[in-house]
Order: C-alpha cells, then sequence, then structure tokens
C-alpha cells in the first residue's frame, strides 16, 4: 500500500495530467518478442492524443532499470496512463525470467494483466506458464490482445489463435468464453498506419481493460491483521502488542483472535496508541500498540498475528512458487534438493519448514523458479497469495508466493 501511494505522490508530483480516478494496476504479459513493450508504447501514445498520458518511447520502455524486490534483481519499467474513468500504473518487463521474478516478488502488483500473443506464433510456452503464474498469484482478470495481425492477412487463422487462447484460459482456471479478446497491431497504432489495426484496436483494448478489470479492492475493505513485531506490559493495564496494520481497520472494543507457534488467543483490544497518543481507531498502515484484554505477556510472542477472528488461519502445509536467487543476488551458489530445511520466514514470523520439489524436478538451481511444497514445524498464518522467504543463516536463498493451502 505504501509502495503505491508512494509510486501515484511522487509520479504525481512529476507529471501534470489530472490524477483524480480511481487506481489500477495492470502489466503485460507474453511470449518473448510478442509485442508488449510495442504495446505498451503504443497505448501511452494513443491515450497522449487524449491527454491521458505523457507518451513513453519504446526505447525508453525497453531500456528496463533494473530494481531490486525482496533481493532479486528485476528488470522493469513503469509507465502510467489514464482513461476517461481510470488512472493506470502499468508494468512491463523485458523477457520471460524477469516477468516471472516481478509476480512471485510481488513486485508488479498487478489487478489485472493484458496477455499479449503474436498472431503469427499464437500461444507458445512462455505463454501458458506467465498465464498459469498469474492464476496462481491472485490475477484474477486477463485481457487477451493478439497482436502482428498486420502480417497476417489470413481471418481464419486469426481466429484459430483466438479459440486456441480461449481454450488456454479456461483450462487455466480463468472465463476463456467471456474474457475480452481484442485483435490488432501494436506497431501500426505506434506507426499511425491501418488505423483499424492500429489507434482503434488499442483503443478498444483500453476500453475492455476498463470494463473487465474490477478495481482493486481497497486494504481498509480488508479484515484487519496485524503481524506482531513486539509486546509489552503495561503495569495495571495489561498487554500490548505493536507492530504495523497490514489490512483492514481496528477499533477499541474490537473483538481479536491473537495465534502463531501453536498458541491461540481470543481477546478483546481494548486501547489503541499510535505515537503515544491514545486513539479510538487505526487503519491499515499504521504502527500502532494495541492493547489486548486478558492476556499475559508470556502468551504472545513476535511472529504472532493479531487478526479479525477466522479471517486467516494456521496451517502447516503448503504449495508454493519460489525463485531461487542466484549467486549475484546473494543467494546459494549450488543447488538443493527435496528435504532440505531451510528457515521460512514471512510477515514477521519465522519457521524451520522442510522443502519437497516437484517429482520431475531432481534439483532447484540458484537463478530456477520451482514450485514445491513446504511442510512446517508448526501450524502459521498463513493464506494463499502470501509472500515468504526461504533463509539459510542471515542469507535469503528463495522468495515465493503461497499457491495453495494443503491442510488445515
Ligand atoms: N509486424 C509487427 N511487428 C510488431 C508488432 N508489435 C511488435 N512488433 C515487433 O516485434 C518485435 C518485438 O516487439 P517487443 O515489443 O519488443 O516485444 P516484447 O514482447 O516486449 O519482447 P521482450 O520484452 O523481449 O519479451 C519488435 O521488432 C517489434 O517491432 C506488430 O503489431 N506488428
Ligand atoms: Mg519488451
Amino acid at each position: 500500500l505504501f509502495f503505491c501511494l508512494y509510486f501515484v505522490f511522487s509520479a504525481e508530483a512529476k507529471k501534470t495530467f489530472k490524477r483524480d480516478k480511481p487506481h489500477v494496476n495492470i502489466g503485460t504479459i507474453g511470449h518473448v518478442d510478442h509485442g508488449k513493450t510495442t504495446l505498451t508504447a503504443a497505448i501511452t501514445k494513443v491515450l497522449a492524443d487524449a491527454g491521458g498520458a505523457n507518451y513513453e518511447k519504446y526505447e525508453d520502455i525497453s531500456n528496463a532499470p533494473e530494481e531490486k524486490a525482496r533481493g532479486i534483481t528485476i528488470n522493469a519499467s513503469h509507465v502510467e496512463y489514464s482513461t476517461a474513468n481510470r488512472h493506470y500504473a502499468h508494468t512491463d518487463c523485458p523477457g520471460h525470467a524477469d516477468i516471472i521474478k516481478s509476480m512471485i516478488t510481488g513486485a508488479s502488483q498487478m489487478d489485472g494483466c493484458i496477455l499479449v500473443v503474436a498472431a503469427t506464433d499464437g500461444q507458445m510456452p512462455q505463454t501458458r506458464e506467465q498465464l498459469l503464474m498469474a492464476r496462481q498469484i491472485g490475477v484474477e482478470h486477463v485481457v487477451v490482445f493478439i497482436n502482428k495481425a498486420d502480417v497476417v492477412d489470413n481471418e481464419e487463422l486469426l481466429d484459430l489463435v483466438e479459440i486456441d487462447i480461449r481454450k488456454l484460459l479456461t483450462e487455466i482456471g480463468y472465463d476463456g468464453n467471456n474474457t475480452p479478446v481484442i485483435t490488432g497491431s501494436a506497431l501500426c497504432a505506434l506507426e499511425n498506419r491501418k488505423p483499424e489495426l492500429g489507434i482503434n484496436a488499442v483503443l478498444k483494448l483500453l476500453e475492455a481493460v476498463d470494463a473487465y478489470v474490477p478495481l482493486p479492492k481497497r486494504e481498509l475493505d480488508k479484515p484487519f491483521l496485524l503481524p506482531i513485531e513486539d509486546f509489552f506490559s503495561i503495569t495495571g493495564r495489561g498487554t500490548v502488542v505493536s507492530g504495523t496494520l497490514l489490512r483492514g481497520v481496528i477499533q477499541t472494543g474490537q473483538e481479536a483472535e491473537l495465534f502463531g507457534y501453536n498458541r491461540s488467543f481470543s481477546s478483546v483490544i481494548t486501547g489503541i496508541e499510535m505515537l503515544h497518543k491514545s486513539l479510538d481507531r487505526a487503519e491499515a498502515g499504521d504502527n500502532l500498540g494495541a492493547l489486548v484484554r486478558g492476556l499475559k505477556t508470556e502468551d504472545v510472542c513476535r511472529g504472532m498475528v493479531m487478526c479479525k477472528p477466522g479471517s486467516i488461519k494456521p496451517h502447516q502445509k503448503v504449495q508454493a512458487q519460489v525463485y531461487v536467487l542466484s549467486k549475484e543476488e546473494g543467494g546459494r551458489h549450488t543447488p538443493f534438493f527435496s528435504n532440505y530445511r531451510p528457515v521460512m520466514s514471512s510477515l514477521t514470523w519465522q519457521i524451520n519448514a522442510t522443502l519437497t520439489l516437484p517429482a520431475d524436478k531432481e534439483l532447484a538451481m540458484p537463478g530456477d523458479y520451482t514450485s514445491m511444497t513446504l511442510m512446517l514445524i508448526y501450524p502459521m498464518p498463513l493464506e494463499k497469495f502470501q509472500l515468504f522467504a526461504l533463509r539459510e543463516g542471515n542469507q535469503t536463498i528463495c522468495a515465493g508466493v503461497i499457491t495453495d493451502i494443503l491442510t488445515d
């Protein structure tokens, strides 16, 4: 959330066009060379003419700056633009590896994405892999752009590509029948040629994104979650837990559940304090202390969570998708195998977990990404799409995202 706000505000300062509209994060995914960057440039060009963007040249976007997310080097360009109803931040990563890394690390934070498929190739292995990854990290809405239609003058072939993509979407768990699929040419839009395939197709695409990708749920509207960082006791009053409220809103008098490391307590929030001031209410992003009724300091420890009862649960076995940090990123120099037992860390907790690689994968090399099963020594607060790291001593060796809960 902070990152989002920072991004919006810092962008606000830099540029001049109006930004008083609901904000949505999107991105381009698709097989190498299918036209993601050309399309990104074309969108800004088309919208620049309507006053909703600054035209970002292909060269500037494709020259993606290196950024670090969770210790991982990712090449990513961010552009922004506005349609009539919305403001978008759009991430474009070059090539397959950076797209996958930005998805696993949560760097791209897409509320929806544009899948670019070149009509000349149709779906390719990376199209499928990235779409699957998008599904696994919780991107619920995809809009498809069938690109390079300018060089395919065979209607039937274009139809076949569309049918094939709809089939793939359905197979992966998307609504393949109702997903908007727009056919056109990003290059024509960029070069002001063949308006029906160029500018008009890009406008159609933007209309589809506006209509099909819903506005993201605000963090404030979600059930509250406080990963506990610290705790202390106030003589005569009780125990205070502190940390940064990750989502939702808390109020005094509210029921809360505290759990983790095989402990679980029900309580009521009787006081909230922030910057030495007492408050009735705090919201996502606030760093606060909460006085909880009936708990002793020895009941609580760092790594437990305080949450709206039942909103997040302890789990011991999960399925995950991870990126194995390369040596250059500070990761391992050598591969690891099934039954390896690193420390898993997420929210504010850390715990030992045993990992199992998929049956067809004998080892995981630095720089790889892979699925794996993780068995924790205790059930811990976990949910689908949660980010975590695997560590070895002080070294981060993997960054991952939970794709499935396997046990209660
Ligand atoms: N004919 C034609 N060529 C296109 C079109 N869109 C993109 N291209 C060309 O396809 C090539 C790849 O385009 P990019 O936009 O760089 O593709 P990308 O998906 O960003 O590629 P990576 O970032 O390397 O994965 C470039 O030479 C583009 O000029 C199009 O609509 N028609
Ligand atoms: Mg590119």
